[in-house]
This record gives C-alpha cells, structure tokens and sequence, in this order.
C-alpha cells in the first residue's frame, strides 16, 4: 500500500461515521448464533441458517399479549421518556451521543448532532413521543442510555411491511458491557409491539445474527487541505500539495442544467419519479407525501431542518419544465476539538436519489439503459459533491448500496474501513445485494439492490 493510500486509508478510518462501531468490524472474531447470548433468543434470522421462504418469524402477536409494564431495570438507573420537544430533555440526548456514540476515536473529534438534526432524524410524520426512551441514574437524573424508534413502511421484494427504524441505540462509555443494551431492546420491542408493528430494520457495523445486506462506506475529500490541516491525513511522501488539491477540487459551478433546489410545489412531481426509480430495489422504504415533504424538504414546522442546513434536495428540471432527476444529501458534522484554526469538521452524507435516464429500458442491466445511468449520475453526483463543498462540507460520504457502485470510482470516493450491515428484526428475507464483491470491491455491475439509507 503507498504512503497516500495509508494515509488516506487512516482518514476513511477515522470517518466511521454512521454507527460508530464500523471500525472494530474487521478485527471481531467470528462468532456462531450460539455465542450470542442476547441475539439467540430474539426472532432473528441465524448466522448459519440459509432462508428459504421470506416472511415474518414469531408467531402472530396482539398488543393485548404484551406486558404493560416497563422491562425491570437496575436499582440505581431508571427509565425515562425523553421529550425531544422539551430543549433540555433533547439536550441531554445530544450530550449523551456527542460524548459516547462514536467509539475508537482520540478526544480530537466528535459528532456535532444538533438539535436540528434531531428533531428531523426522529420527529418524521407519525413519530410516537413513547418511543424515545432512555434510562437516567436515579440520583442525579443523569441520561447514561438512549434507544429510537421512528415509524416506516417498508418493502422487501414484494411485501409491504409497517414497521420501524431503530436507531441512536447508546450506553454510556462508563457503563457498557452491563447487559443494558439488551434491555433497552427489549424495551423498544416492547413499546413498538404495543402499537401493532412487529418488524423493525436497523442497521450497525457489528455483525450480529444476521445481515440481511453488507455495504461499505466510501468517502470522497473535498478539501484536502483541511483534511491534511486538521490532522485527518498528511501529504503523501511521492506527491506534492498542489498535486493533492488538484486532485480533489471541485469547480464552485455546477454542471447540469436546469439543477435547482427542490421546492414544495416539486413534491408531487418528484415522488412519482422517486418511487418508479426505487422499484428496481429489493428493499427500500415507501414515502407518503408527508414523509416525502419531511424527509426531503426539512422539518415539519417553521424551525425547518432546511433552514438549519440539515438536509439538502435538489431537482433537475428539462426544458419543458418536467423532473427529471432529483439527489439529496445531509450533513452532520465533527467538532474539532484542540485546534487553534479549526472548529469545525463539514461532512456531507449521500441520501436518496433518482433519475429517469434508463427508464426507457425494460433492463436495469442492459448495456445501453446502464451507460445512460452512469453517464448521468456521474454528472449529478458529481453536482452534488460540488454543492457539498460550496456548502462548507469538507468530506463526502456515501455507501455502495443504490445504483451508486457506478459512479464512486469516477467521482474519487475511496473505499473505508467501515462496512454497515442491514438488518430486519423478527423477518426472514433472501439476501439482499450491498453493491460489493466478494473481495468487497465496489460491483459496478451488479451495483446494489438495496434502496433504503439510514442516517
Ligand atoms: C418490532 C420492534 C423491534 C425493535 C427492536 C429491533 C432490534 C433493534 C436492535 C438495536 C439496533 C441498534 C441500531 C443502532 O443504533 S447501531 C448504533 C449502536 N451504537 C453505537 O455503536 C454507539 C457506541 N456503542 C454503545 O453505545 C454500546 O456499545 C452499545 C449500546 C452498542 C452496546 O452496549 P454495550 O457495549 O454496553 O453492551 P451490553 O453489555 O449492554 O450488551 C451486549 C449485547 O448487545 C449486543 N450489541 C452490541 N452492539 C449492538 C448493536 N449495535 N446493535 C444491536 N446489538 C448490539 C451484543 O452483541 C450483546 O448481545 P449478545 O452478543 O450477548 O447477543
């Protein structure tokens, strides 16, 4: 491996930035369903069955069956239902996840959730207050533990599932490997049951009884220079600065014509696209028009997400005024800590996208429908680098899932250390395509059949 690859490769490392464990993938040994002392008694899928016929694994349920009462919980802690529309209660959360979601990480770096961030990432349409739940120290109301769930419909192959994400699972760093994850799950399931939803999706970078989907993470440098400044990377012994800079800069203007921001009267226009784009995929989450508005337009209210630069929609609109790409991506950024310069770390996050350019085809693999795609989605991709970058993102993340194996390589994202797996709680599935190889290269091929991204 050269000098500019390591280096690069230690920058990728420290930008494990989804789930926090996505480091310690690599060095966990293998372990059967048996060791997992939790997840074996959970409807999961285990690691050494092949499926065979997809669907639900308990038995049918009725929330009438499941307990009232909240899970038993050690004498000095004791559960509390986070109010995320009460400033000091969110506040807490993000205290919580700032200081101990990320793990492998020298105090130099943290994740700068704010409350924006929040309030788009759990108050989706149908959000349920219940299910935001934590656990505090009894005598000094200390949030140590934080687990969320938010609603979504999902669909795996040809079956629509209600369900939920499950997300923000995080044990204080002082009190891990005590058994409170378990019980925090336990608890989720317990709430969510109640609600007549018996299916979840999440996702992690442990391996756990079992993925239904393995992707990597991808990160493309926007400014280098940064990078290099703030310690994420040095300049490579056979290359010289410039050369680096010349590398990765982005021109300021955008290439596509008719790109502008996604507006409210494009919401109708741009689901239609969006949802005949996600058929292609095996498992994606289905949009109302009010989850379409929320995720890709901002908040729900006059605080918008939008307006506090959380997420960012585009569409492209042709001459005669039709749709016919849209791309969106977040940000979520790194606090830099100890710097005499800089403060602040700008990360931007691929979300959805879709285009029509190979819609004319019956095929998503044909040669011609596949040159299409490509062609466009290095341009609007690449767009969306450039916006990033005019937006102060100072890195650009993206996973293999979507049709995104096409352009990654072309656009200069470099393959991470970090893969994230998908997992689906009491439902059997078939495997799903990440978009890798078996030598977990990018399958520019085959791509991915995966259409859902979480945050
Ligand atoms: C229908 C509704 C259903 C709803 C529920 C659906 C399921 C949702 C599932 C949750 C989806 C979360 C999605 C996200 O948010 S993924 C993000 C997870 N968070 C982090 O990585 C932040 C930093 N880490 C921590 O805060 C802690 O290390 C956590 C909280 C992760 C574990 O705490 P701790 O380190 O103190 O351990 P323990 O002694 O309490 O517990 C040990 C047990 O926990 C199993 N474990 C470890 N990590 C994970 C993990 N990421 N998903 C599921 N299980 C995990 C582990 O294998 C062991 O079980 P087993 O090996 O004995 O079997």
């Amino acid at each position: 491996m050269s000098d500019e690859q390591k280096k690069l490769e230690d920058l990728l490392k420290q930008l494990q930035l989804n789930n926090g464990n996505g480091p310690k993938i690599n060095a966990e040994p293998v372990r059967g369903t048996n060791d997992f002392k939790f997840w074996k008694t959970q409807p999961v899928t285990s690691l050494e069955e092949e499926v065979t016929e997809e669907g639900p694994i308990d038995k049918p349920k009725k929330p009438e069956d499941i307990s009232d009462k909240t899970l038993p919980m050690l004498a000095e802690f004791e559960w509390t239902t986070v109010d995320i529309e009460d400033n000091e209660q969110l506040e807490d959360v993000f205290v919580l996840l700032n200081e101990n979601y990320v793990e492998d990480r020298d105090s130099e770096f943290r994740f700068n959730y704010t409350k924006e961030f929040f309030k788009w990432a759990l108050k989706c349409p149908g959000w349920n207050k219940d299910w935001n739940v934590g656990v505090r120290v009894k005598n000094t109301g200390k949030l140590i533990a934080f687990i969320s769930a938010i609603p979504v419909t999902l669909r795996v192959r040809s079956n629509i599932i209600k369900s939920v994400e499950i997300n923000f699972l995080c044990v204080h760093k002082q009190l891990r490997a005590k058994r409170l994850a378990p019980v925090l799950i336990k608890e989720i399931t317990r709430r969510v049951n109640k609600t007549d939803i018996w299916q979840a999706l999440y996702t992690g970078g442990a391996i756990l009884p079992s993925p239904i989907a393995t992707c990597r993470y991808t990160h493309r440098p926007l400014n280098w220079n940064k990078l290099c400044d703030v310690g994420f990377t040095a300049l490579p012994s056979n290359s010289t600065n410039a050369e680096m800079v010349a590398k990765y800069t982005l021109p300021k203007v955008t290439a596509t014509p008719g790109l502008r921001v996604m507006e409210e009267k494009d919401i109708e226009e741009t689901l239609r696209l969006f949802n005949r784009y996600q058929e292609r995929f095996e498992l994606v989450q289905n949009f109302t028009k009010e989850e379409f508005h929320h995720w890709f337009l901002g908040g729900l209210d006059s605080t918008s997400s939008k307006d506090s630069n959380v997420i960012y929609s585009y569409v492209i609109e042709d001459k005669d005024g039709k749709i016919t790409d849209f791309f969106s991506f977040y940000s979520l950024p790194f606090s830099i800590l100890n710097h005499s310069v800089h403060k602040d770390l700008g990360i931007g996050y691929l979300f959805y996208y879709a285009s029509d350019a190979d819609f004319n085809y019956a095929e998503r693999y044909n040669e011609e429908a596949t040159s299409k795609l490509k062609k466009r989605l290095d341009l609007i991709i690449r767009d969306a680098c450039i916006l990033a970058n005019n937006s102060k993102m100072d890195v650009f993340n993206a996973l293999t899932s979507q049709d995104n194996a096409l352009f990654l390589d072309d656009l200069k994202f470099g393959s991470g250390d970090g893969f994230l797996n998908f997992y689906l709680f009491n439902y059997k599935a078939f495997p799903i395509h990440g978009g890798l190889l078996s030598n977990k290269s990018n399958d520019v091929e085959k791509r991915s059949n995966l259409g859902i991204v979480m945050l």
